[in-house]
């Protein structure tokens, strides 16, 4: 398949079908002259691309390295989730589909399928874990403002691996009149290409935006890997250059530990959500400090990469992700998100050990969201 032994659609037989016209159409639509330039016209106008590469001078002078971060986090919406969801509501309205729906655990995809809802006046209903909806109120009221519905998942664990599997039925019994609208590259095919193709604008931009600025590549790309979607979206534009790729996962109390979402650096080949990938062992319980990185998967074009030795994948601690999170703000007056902030400590783990002179720092979001995680930690 498209990712090696990776990926594939292993998925009970009556998605087979529909995940093929699915694909189909994309490949019809997606590749058209007239899609591209409305994909591009709404990430523009909608979502305020193209977003700054950013030399963070005071980072870079305090760790002896030129580290530059791509600004995802000034996207409408705080992050690069509103890339993938334009692509995919704009696909949803061409193949005639009028209703979206999609799965949502610290809520933030769940908000930005909201937003395209809202933008495309398509009927929306997200699934969202109980014990999520619960402890994310803000986001749930975002999603009802915009005129989404939630629908509360009671299943297993209540949480982002259960609304996965309750949309997937959805879209099973629904497929004429409704489009799922997967949140990372993961999934059954084509979910993860088709969101690798639709975040990709990100590396095209910071790629173009490097080579201007320096007259040259980045020694390395560093991004947070939650399902990977921010990560592939860097990468993709420099998949055939000497650039070194760095994958922060999140490594809760210790990629070694029993609690972590870090399954490249540690976990095993298995199937889930209709793909093969890697999956954290049955002995560890998921967690990471930050909702977005909070999963037991990964992308499988991530785990053909770590197969294939193209990124090195590293699990970043909670300890560690709260230290950039604070450096960054202290250091530069720019907030990340607690998933960027995977990235922050890895890039700056990177500059320490000397060995890239420039380092490409995936910002994928900022840290509005994480202000009463953050002010628990801190006494400030
Ligand atoms: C990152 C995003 C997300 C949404 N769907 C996902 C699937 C796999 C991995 C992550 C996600 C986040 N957890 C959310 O709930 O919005």
């Amino acid at each position: 398949g498209a990712f090696d032994e990776y990926g594939g659609r292993h998925v009970p037989e009556p998605l087979e079908e529909p995940l093929e016209r699915l694909a189909a159409a994309y490949d019809d639509v997606a590749t058209t002259e007239a899609f591209q330039t409305d994909f591009r016209d709404h990430l523009e106008e909608f979502a305020g691309r193209p977003t700054p590469l950013y030399y963070a001078a005071n980072l870079s002078d305090r760790y002896g390295a030129d580290i530059y971060l791509k600004r995802e986090d000034l996207l409408h919406g705080g992050a690069h989730k509103i890339n993938n969801v334009l692509g995919q509501a704009l696909l949803a309205e061409r193949t005639g589909r009028d209703r979206l729906i999609a799965e949502t655990g610290a809520g933030q995809h769940g908000v930005a399928t909201a937003m395209a809802g809202a933008l495309f006046d398509l009927e929306t209903e997200i699934y969202m874990g109980k014990k999520d909806v619960e402890r994310q109120e803000m986001n749930v009221f975002r999603m009802r403002l915009m005129g989404a519905e939630v629908n509360e998942v009671t299943r297993g664990d209540e949480g982002l691996a259960d609304a996965v599997d309750a949309a997937l039925e959805d879209f099973a019994e629904n497929v004429d009149d409704t489009h799922y609208l997967v949140g990372s590259v993961v999934g059954p095919d084509p979910f993860p290409r088709m969101v690798r193709d639709f975040q990709s604008v990100i590396g095209e931009e910071a790629r173009d935006q490097f080579l201007e600025r320096t007259g040259e590549l980045p020694d390395a790309a560093v991004a947070c890997v939650g399902g990977g979607s921010n990560a592939i979206g860097l990468f993709h534009a420099f998949r055939d250059d000497d650039v070194d790729f760095y994958g922060a996962e999140g490594g809760g109390e210790g990629a070694d530990s029993s609690k972590h979402a870090a399954p490249l650096a540690s976990g095993t080949d298995d199937v889930i959500h209709g793909m093969k990938t890697r999956v954290i062992d049955d002995d560890v319980d998921v967690h990471s400090v930050s909702a977005g990185l909070d999963y037991p998967g990964v992308g499988p074009e991530h785990a053909m990469f770590r197969a294939v030795g193209r990124c090195e994948y590293t699990g970043i601690t909670d300890d560690a992700a709260l230290a950039a999170f604070r450096e960054l703000s202290e250091t530069e007056g720019i907030i990340p998100a607690l998933e960027s902030s995977h990235a922050v400590a890895r890039a700056i783990q990177l500059a320490e050990e000397g060995d890239h002179e420039t380092i490409l720092v995936n910002l994928s979001g900022r840290g509005d969201k994480d202000m009463e995680t953050a002010a628990a930690k801190f006494d400030l």
